[in-house]
């Protein structure tokens, strides 16, 4: 550590404690950025820095690094994440790998996304829990494309932080002009985001400038907080507000006098007392028992995994959803969503895909409507969707289905789209909200619902088309807008 660094050390120790009601929870925090700007060396700065890697680590690493160390005689901070790289590469469970750091006001969890475009699927699975996103760009490069898609994702995903880290600052020989239009060009797109919080730091992950320790010496120019200093202020999400969800995973019936419904609380809170509603029946009872795996509870929170057991025998499946009596999320055949397109193939209009969300496992036919232009931030009509592009779309259900928006509940309000065919994960996506309850053609159970508007409505008995149906076809009123747009969609339903 260099007497400048040290220094440093003391001046962070002194300095006021951060915001007295703050919340505890540790703040968790993204790295994205393309392949090579300097992801693995920050994270491996951080550890480092903040004394988060262990003493053997710190000998294993002195080791590897032997010949690769750089001008300060450090070792190789990448190499800190390899065994994870190494994980990664073998195919599977680490999509996203999660480090733990402290400092002596707060601890951080971070998730390593990778950069290539491929890995824009991990990306979303970090951002879907993080409270910030550092993203980094090569001051050499400026912003990138990738680095639009990152911001854009991180924030459909709720994503209000971002720090701009302005890495390899030091192969720029420090330029103060070009930091500051990277960070002007960046600012320009992320208020187009609606994101507002935004921290532009130079910084040399490599020689360990303004991440932790400040970069003065090199720097002067700047005067602005480092990566750490601004993590310590950063804010906790808040908490989500819609209430109790419980998306059952299993009824459990090991003998004839006992039922309990299994699965992971979703949303809220409850206890013994409450009344809950069974969703999409939407059967009432009241919530007589929560029993975890050892213990009868007085109540369990978001997060919590237990069995319910119920006052009243009612028909509970698994993929339905339990839910606070006075606050209930939307049930519905026709959904608007955005989604993030993960393979080759796209997303064909109008095809058939399953969608799961939670333990539910729905038929779903996806129209895309628009695509998101990253040069411009704009929304420009679509008709498919290709390998990573952001677009808008419509889900018609087959039968009623349920969800949160994903800005009210991030559980409830997301899913995954997958392929029937190839059985691949050809999307991720986020509930905007329900659309009217007309959608065209769908089947409900055994009935055929037939939505129309109302003047339409009255002549359907003429209708051809229908005819064979009749006995089992409801119809129903609508209004003109909502009959256009059934009518443009009904085409491949029927
Ligand atoms: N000069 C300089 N080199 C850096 C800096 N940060 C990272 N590097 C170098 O840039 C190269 C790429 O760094 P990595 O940390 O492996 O980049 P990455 O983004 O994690 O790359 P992937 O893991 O392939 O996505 C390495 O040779 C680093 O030593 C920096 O601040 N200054």
């Amino acid at each position: 550590m260099t007497a400048a660094a040290t220094a440093n050390v003391a001046t962070l120790s002194a300095a006021e404690p951060v915001r007295a009601a703050r919340d505890s929870r540790p703040l968790r925090l993204i790295t994205c950025g393309s392949v090579d700007d300097g992801k693995s060396t920050l994270i491996g700065r951080l550890l480092w820095d903040t004394k988060a890697v262990k003493e053997d680590q710190a000998a294993t690493l002195q080791r590897d690094s032997t010949g690769k160390q750089n001008d300060l005689g450090l070792p190789d901070f990448a190499l800190l994440l390899d065994g994870l790289q190494a994980e990664r590469e073998q195919g599977i469970t680490i999509d996203v790998a999660y480090r733990y750091f402290s400092t002596d006001k707060r601890s951080f969890i971070v998730a390593d996304t990778p950069g290539h475009e491929q890995y824009t699927r991990n990306m979303a699975t970090g951002a879907s829990t993080a409270d910030l996103a550092v993203l980094l760009v090569d001051a050499r490069m400026g912003i990138l494309e990738q680095t639009r898609r990152h911001a854009t994702i991180a924030s459909l995903l709720g994503i209000k932080q971002f720090v701009l880290a302005v890495n390899k600052i030091d192969l720029t020989n420090y330029d103060r002009a070009g930091f500051e239009k990277i960070s002007h060009d960046f600012r320009e797109f992320a208020l187009s985001l609606g994101v507002k919080q935004i921290t532009a730091i130079p910084m040399s992950a490599l020689k360990g400038e303004n991440v932790v320790y400040s970069g003065e010496t090199s720097m002067p120019w700047y005067t602005g907080p480092t990566l750490v200093e601004t993590l310590e202020l950063a804010t906790v999400r808040s908490a989500q507000t819609v209430g109790f969800r419980l998306s059952v995973q299993r009824v459990s019936r090991p003998g004839e006098s006992f039922r309990g419904y299994q699965g992971t609380v979703a949303g809220g809170s409850v206890k013994p007392g409450d009344s809950v509603m069974i969703l999409p029946s939407g059967m009432v009872a009241n919530v007589s028992k929560i029993v975890t795996f050892d213990l009868v509870r007085n109540a369990a929170v978001a997060g919590d995994a237990i069995t319910l057991v119920l006052d009243r025998q009612v028909d509970v499946s698994r993929g339905d959803m339990i839910v606070a009596i006075d606050s209930q999320p939307q049930s519905g055949l026709a959904f608007d969503a955005q989604i993030v397109a993960l393979q080759p193939e796209g997303i064909e209009p109008g095809k058939r895909y399953w969608l799961k969300s939670g333990s539910r496992r729905q038929r779903v036919q996806v129209q895309p409507i628009a695509q998101l232009e990253l040069k411009t931030g704009a929304w420009a009509p679509a008709q498919s969707l290709w390998m990573n592009a952001i677009g808008k779309v419509r889900l018609s259900f087959d039968e009623t289905a349920v969800f949160d928006p994903y800005d009210q509940n991030r559980s409830t309000g997301s899913f995954i789209l997958i392929d029937p065919d190839s059985n691949n994960t050809v999307a991720g996506g986020m509930i905007t909200g329900k659309r009217a309850d007309v959608g065209g053609i769908h089947k409900d159970g055994q009935r055929v619902l037939l939505s129309l508007p109302a003047d339409l409505a009255d002549q359907i008995m003429a209708s051809e088309l229908f005819a064979s149906r009749r006995d089992e076809t409801e119809v129903r009123r609508v209004t003109a807008a909502q009959a256009a747009e059934i009518w443009a969609n009904a085409a491949s339903d029927i």
